[in-house]
């Protein structure tokens, strides 16, 4: 069974399509980045699935269920951490989750949950109303933790957090997702994405651009990344060698060095035996990879403009704050 499958899943607001035609599987124990820029329609999938929002046309399941007609049945299974999550500010951070363990009726230890989320117990103590951003993100985290869910959904989770927090976060992702937990999340911060996902979805204006893996989104688009060979020898004599080679183009001399792009990732190893049997020794080889921030731009030409669509924003609900059923 599928953790999440959307099928023609569609969301119309006036003119502008938010979620277009969206069909996408989530298998069991996944973890999932949804990636897209500002606009792009995250949230509004996000809301589809929570039956906070209704869909315009299309359908989706979550853990088997409708997600309209049975949502009552998937509550109590999904941990959600909601984007701009509200607080009570006058309530401490364990009330919080003491509150969270009373609604799903769970039988969670409070202290376990605060510890798991970086929480201390003098923090647990203080109103969530004197809590930082990424204090708060925490909370909200661990509240989505309580009931031990088959299904996290995380939208923005590195929200507000340092780059301690920050991974610790993409630690417990992985840790619920080695339990068999599925872990579906959005985010428009890429290496949040790459550190922890199995597989990422690109949604660019609605439309689902891109599912793969990132590997597989790289070789997608043809590979990409550069190496870096450092010789023993000057290395001009080599340019050919090395040029001549399947899946490198693009080759750059300064010293000993070659530097030469890559449009196969099966060149790089062609590229080492070329340059051997051409009579020199390869001293050191640097590779890197094309950056899933360059990855995202080609995928979503330029990712910073959700332009193009209508103006016409009234509010955008987060995931908390349920829309009234049209
Ligand atoms: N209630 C609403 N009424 C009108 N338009 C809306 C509403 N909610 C969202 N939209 C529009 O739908 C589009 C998608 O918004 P959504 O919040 O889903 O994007 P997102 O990918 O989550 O963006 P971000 O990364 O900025 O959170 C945007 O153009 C937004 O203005």
């Amino acid at each position: 069974m599928a953790a999440i499958e959307t099928v023609g899943l569609t969301k119309q607001y006036g003119d502008l399509t938010a979620v277009d035609d969206l069909d996408l599987t989530i298998e069991e124990g996944e973890v999932f980045g949804f990636l897209g820029p500002n606009g792009a329609g995250k949230s509004t999938t996000i809301n589809m699935l929570l039956d906070f929002t209704r869909p315009s046309a299309g359908s989706a399941t979550v853990l088997g269920y409708d997600a309209q007609d049975e949502a009552d049945a998937i509550s109590p299974r999904v941990g959600v951490l909601p984007e701009g999550f509200d607080i009570y500010p006058r309530l401490t951070g364990r009330r919080h989750i003491e509150f969270a363990i009373e609604t799903k009726d769970a039988a969670d230890d409070p202290d376990a949950v605060l510890e798991r989320v970086g929480l201390s117990a003098d923090d647990a103590a203080r109103p969530a109303g004197d809590y930082s951003k990424g204090m708060r993100q925490r909370l909200a985290t661990g509240m989505a933790l309580v009931g031990d869910p088959d299904l996290l959904i995380m939208d923005e989770p590195s929200s507000g957090l340092d780059p301690h927090g920050i991974r610790e976060m993409q630690e417990l992702v992985r840790s619920e997702a080695e339990t068999g937990t599925t872990v579906f999340f959005s985010s428009h911060i890429l290496e949040h994405v790459e550190a922890v996902c199995d597989r990422i979805g690109v949604l660019n204006e609605g439309e689902l651009v891109a599912v793969d893996t990132i590997e597989g989104l790289r070789e997608s688009i043809g590979g990409g990344g550069t190496m870096e060979l450092t010789l023993a020898d000057s290395a001009d004599a080599f340019r050919d060698a090395v040029g001549a080679v399947d899946g490198i183009a693009d080759v750059t001399v300064s010293g000993r060095t070659l530097e030469c792009s890559i449009a196969d990732p099966a060149a790089k190893a062609g590229a080492v035996i070329a340059l051997d049997d051409a009579g020199t020794t390869v001293r050191d080889v640097r590779i890197e990879d094309v950056s899933l921030e360059s990855l995202f731009t080609t995928l979503t030409n330029g990712g910073d403009d959700p332009g193009g669509r209508s103006t016409d924003e009234t509010e955008s609900p987060a995931a908390a704050t349920p829309e009234v059923a049209e």
